[in-house]
């Protein structure tokens, strides 16, 4: 069986971590991810996220680096979850496969109803430290 491509964002904002509700009618309908969606042909890992959270949620990050990937089998297919730690920079929140967001505390995660392949994201997530992400480098200001 072929594994499905799809890659999320972990979006910090402050310390806490945006999480949404998948529509009921969807595959995995009702439970809780990290947004994002499948990785179409010729994209890369990064635009394919951007793309995603910009149609889904209205939603603008800065991707900051990768995170942790996850090999996950479900009844009928089999995913590989590629997660980017992500810092929010602005939305509108119009949700079109969602029905519902919170933002959450990384030691919270774990009361949600996540979907299984996140459930090792979560855990990981619980001893990170997001200062551990290096600054940006900062651009000499012009004379
Ligand atoms: N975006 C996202 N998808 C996830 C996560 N965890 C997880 O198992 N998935 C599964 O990965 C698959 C692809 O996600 P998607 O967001 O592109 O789904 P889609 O709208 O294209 O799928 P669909 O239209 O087939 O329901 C879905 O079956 C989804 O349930 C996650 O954290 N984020």
């Amino acid at each position: 069986m072929d594994i499905i491509k799809v890659v999320c964002g972990i979006i910090f904002k402050e310390d806490k971590i945006f999480i949404c509700r998948r529509k009921q009618h969807k595959s995995l309908g009702g439970y809780w991810e990290f947004p994002g969606g499948k990785v179409e042909d010729g994209e890369n890992e990064e635009d394919s996220l951007s793309r995603e959270l910009h149609e889904e949620l209205g939603m603008k990050v800065k991707i900051d680096t990768h995170f942790k990937t996850v090999v996950h089998s479900y009844d009928n297919f089999t995913i590989e979850l590629i997660s980017y730690i992500c810092q929010f920079r602005e939305a509108n929140y119009n949700l079109t496969d969602h029905d519902a967001y919170e933002w959450v505390l990384s030691d919270d995660l774990h009361k949600k109803n996540l979907a299984p392949a996140d459930i090792p994201i979560a855990n990981a997530l619980v001893n990170f430290n997001l200062s551990s992400i290096p600054p940006p480098p900062t651009t000499p200001k012009k004379k």
